[in-house]
């Protein structure tokens, strides 16, 4: 049986900057304000500021970057790809992430359900009408679940940080890059060329990216037939691959429908970014609203 989902419609609209908007922010589509700086008070993304927070974000990477080769990734997708290991509802994965703090963020050491919470609201406030983004925002980090005991307690350089292709040349545009030179497949002649084994415009979905909650996420909403569009589908899966959607390296490696999907991953990535704060959202007001989307685009009970 073919189900044909079918594909939001992307309008982009040129926003007036309003007047009672400070000069230091900046206005962009959908009307959402940016703040220059993060919750510790400093730009956002600056793996180089000293901070509270810097020293262990280099060392996060340093070990993901060694790590993360092609082996490793494809042994830890046939191992996580089966779903075997819990039955729970989306709700109940939320309330899991509660205890959580990612150690690979240089902006925000806040509970993850702060930061799905804050992101799917932003989302709704500027997209009133795409309630596929709002759920996909809700839901976009919750394979970092991966770091909890019945999930084998992985080490978060296996769960979070950005993401990037193995099984081909490391882009200097990932994050403290430096690091990939003590990766074996560094000097690996079959994975360290431009194309690797990878072809042009083969299609993302025939590159390994390196192994974390976005592409364990994506596994758990399709394997669990997901009616949520592609584009939302693909903003899970690719959220954290900032080397593509923000500095524009592996383009060579996109299909058609990839070309598509990361026009809504780019308006995404504002609000999962830039929402990130010490502003709380009252849990129990929203709940309701993200009950009734879970229940539209996926089943009761999923398998983790
Ligand atoms: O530190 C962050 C965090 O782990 C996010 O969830 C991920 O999507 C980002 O790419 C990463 O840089
Ligand atoms: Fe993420
Ligand atoms: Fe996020």
């Amino acid at each position: 049986m073919t189900v044909i989902v079918e594909q939001p419609e992307l309008e982009v609209e040129v926003v007036e900057k309003k007047d009672d908007v400070e000069e230091n922010e900046l206005l962009l589509d959908g009307g959402f304000v940016v703040p220059e700086t993060n919750s510790f008070g400093q730009t956002f993304r600056d793996y180089n500021a000293e901070s509270e927070r810097q020293s262990s974000v280099e060392q996060f990477y340093r070990t993901n970057h060694i790590n993360q080769t092609y082996d490793f990734v494809k042994k830890m997708r046939e191992e996580y790809g089966v779903l075997n290991r819990v039955e729970m509802s989306i709700w109940e994965c939320c309330e899991l992430l509660n205890e959580f703090v990612d150690e690979s963020d240089p902006d925000l050491d806040e509970p993850q359900i702060e930061h799905l919470l804050q992101t799917a609201e932003a989302i709704r406030k500027d997209y009133p009408n795409e309630d596929w983004l709002h759920l996909t925002g809700l839901i976009h980090d919750l394979g970092k679940v991966l770091l909890h005991p019945s999930f084998g307690a992985l080490p978060q350089w296996a769960v979070v940080g950005d993401t990037f292709p193995v099984g081909c040349a490391f882009d200097e545009s990932v994050v403290h890059h430096k690091y990939f030179k003590e990766n074996p497949d560094y000097n690996n002649p079959a994975y360290n060329t431009k194309f690797g084994v990878y072809s042009e415009g083969c299609g993302l979905n025939n590159v390994l990216m390196s192994w974390g909650h976005d592409d364990y996420m994506y596994l758990v909403a399709k394997e669990n037939k997901s009616t949520l569009p592609s584009a939302g589908l693909f903003i899970i899966r690719y959220h954290s691959f900032y080397a593509l959607h923000r500095a524009g390296a592996y383009e060579h490696l996109m299909n058609e429908e990839d070309v598509e999907n990361l026009k809504w991953l780019k308006i995404f990535n504002k609000y999962d970014l830039y929402s990130k704060s010490k502003v709380r959202i009252d849990v129990e007001e929203v709940k309701p609203y993200y009950l009734s989307l879970i229940k539209k685009y996926f089943p009761e009970k999923l398998k983790w």
